[in-house]
This record gives structure tokens, sequence and C-alpha cells, in this order.
């Protein structure tokens, strides 16, 4: 069935930010596009984006060498299982992972990207990173991809913060203790109609995702009490706000849940770049969205690694049993 403009995700078109000289045109197409970003922000917490920068041979390189790798029998690709200690989020292979105590039908490479930290004492998460040794090209093509895909990543985050009246740099500078997450998702035909759970229902932690995928649909959004499928554009990035920025901005910018199903016939790739705060790092409501407009902060401090724990729970919650999330670091009114 063919969506709607009313039931479709915002498609946003960053051409204006990728031109190096910003002239009275340029800025004044800017500007529309920082209403629209603001607009999908608040309405739908997802957008997608297309002249986003990252170079479409690199992302297909990308998706075909996924492809490759999964394609790997299991014995192969459980070669690269997380290393002990490796956490809070085990780097390397998956196939068993679980929403609300029910196998998620996926299997997921998982890597952290070197961070440009000078502080040694700071924790290097991508010091848990497991490669693949097959496909022989695999880690010079993924990191040829995040490489590019961080470069996107910082021109959002830059539009972001602009889009929300901030200085252009905020959002990234909040962020300098921040990690990339990368997470490469294969989703395996599931031949039964009607829904299957190929990822459960969620939030993103983090403070932006940024979703590549091949041209097969499975992914959903709630909106109201209705899921909805975000049709794969070739060649597009699918954005959605994670919890962090939700707090950062005192609840303007949404976190919205999503999911993924399973296509009956067809495979499903996708490669998510997820910014992401670090452990150690504290989060709070600016005052830019708080004291600074006489507005009470909704959200309490909390250290990040607080409420990775606490969403670690989730993954054993009994089925429909309420989600734990950021709702939980809420200020009681
Ligand atoms: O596979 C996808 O398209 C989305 C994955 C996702 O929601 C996640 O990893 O948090
Ligand atoms: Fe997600």
């Amino acid at each position: 069935m063919q969506q709607t403009q009313e039931d479709a995700v915002p498609i946003i078109d960053m051409a204006p930010f990728l031109e190096t000289n910003c002239n009275e045109v340029i800025s004044a197409k800017r500007k529309v596009v920082l209403q629209e970003l603001r607009n999908a922000c608040e309405e739908w917490g997802f957008f997608t984006v297309i002249n986003h920068g990252l170079n479409l041979q690199f992302l297909e390189k990308a998706l075909k060498v996924s492809e490759d790798f999964f394609g790997l029998p299991v014995e192969e690709k459980l070669k690269v299982k997380p290393a002990p200690g490796s956490t809070p989020y085990p780097a390397g292979f998956n196939n068993e992972n679980r929403t609300q105590g029910i196998h998620d039908r996926k299997e997921l490479l998982y890597f952290f990207l070197d961070d440009s930290s000078t502080d040694v004492s700071q924790q290097r998460y991508s010091m848990y990173n497991v490669w693949p040794e097959n496909p022989p090209h695999f880690r010079s093509v993924i990191n040829e991809f995040t490489r590019h895909a961080e470069g996107t990543s910082k021109m959002l985050l830059r539009a972001l913060s602009e889009s929300l009246g901030l200085p252009s740099n905020l959002i990234y500078d909040l962020s300098q203790e921040n990690i990339n997450m990368f997470l490469m998702n294969y989703y395996p035909p599931s031949g039964l109609e009607g829904h299957t759970q190929g990822l459960g229902h969620h939030k993103d932690g983090g403070i932006l995702t940024m979703v590549a995928q091949n041209n097969v649909a499975g992914y959903q959004l709630l909106k109201g009490d209705k899921w909805i499928t975000i049709e794969p554009l070739e060649g597009a990035l699918v954005c959605n706000i994670g919890d962090t920025l939700q707090v950062w901005t005192n609840g303007r910018y949404k976190s919205v849940m999503h999911r993924v199903c399973n296509h009956k016939d067809h495979k499903r790739f996708s490669l998510a770049f997820m910014p992401t705060p670090s452990a150690s790092a504290q989060i709070a409501p600016l005052s830019n969205f708080t004291s600074d407009i006489g507005n009470f902060p909704k959200y309490r401090t909390f250290e990040y690694m607080e409420y990775l724990k606490l969403r670690f729970k989730n993954k054993l919650l009994a089925p429909n049993a309420k989600d734990i999330g950021i709702d939980d670091f809420r200020i009681c009114a």
C-alpha cells in the first residue's frame, strides 16, 4: 500500500549543509532545512536524509561486505564472538539477542570506532573490537565506511544544534566524551506470514542513530498506537533521536519506539552508526531548555552507565512487561 505524506517519515535533503561557501542563498536554504529538522524531531523523532555526504559507493560496498560476512557458516562467524570483559556492549558477533525475554531473529556484528580522545585514562572501547578474517577486505571496507559515516554524523549533529537555536558545535562538543558504535545487522527471512520479531521494540539510548538499509522493508516506528514502516529509499540514511538527546533538550526532541520485523522472503541488512555518550558521562537537561527559559528539568542528572545497566534489564523482562527506559529518570512533578 502506498504511504501518504502523513504516515511517512519526513525526507530531508541536506545538500545545503554540504556547501563549503555559505552565501545568502545557501543560508536561506539551510534555514528551510533546519525548520524541517525541527518539525521531524518534535513530531516524529525520526527523519530520513538524502544528500548526506556519505559516498554511496562506500555504502554499497559496506552492505555487500556485511552480506558476505553473514553468509558464512555460523562456526566461522562465531570466531569473532565477544572477548571476555567486553562491556558495556559486547563487541563482536552475537546471534542470541533478546528483547523482553523473546529471542530476536537477527544476527549482529558490533564495533566501537577508535575514539580520538588523547586522555589515556579514558577507557578505549575499541580495544575490544574483534575483526573477522573473512571476507579478507572486511576491515578496510568497514573502516572506510565508518570514517565517512562519522563525518556525516558530525554534520548532522551540527545541524541538529542549529535547529535547536544552539551554537553549531554545542551538541558535538557535549559529545566530545562520546563513543561511536557501529552495528551491522542481518535479519533472516522468516518464511512466515505476519509479524516476527527481528528486533523487539525499543528506544535508542545515545544521541543520534543513522541507519543504512538494503532494499528490504522491516524497520518500523511507533506513532501514536500505529506501527509505521519506514520504506527503504536507496542511498538514504534513516535517522532517529536517542534518549540522551531527549534528555539534553528536556524532552523537546523525542526518542521514539521502534522495532524490526523479518521479511517473509528476503534477507534484510542494516548498518547502524550511533554517536553515544561514554559510560562515565554525566547526562542532564541543558540549561538552554530549563533555567534559561524558566522551565524545570524533567530528568535528574545521571551517569550514562547507570542508565545502560537498567536498559539491560529489558532484555530479561517478561513479554509485555513495562519497558525500563528513560522515563525512569524523570523527575515527578
Ligand atoms: O536494523 C535496523 O534497521 C535498526 C536497528 C536498531 O534499531 C538498533 O540497532 O537499535
Ligand atoms: Fe534502535
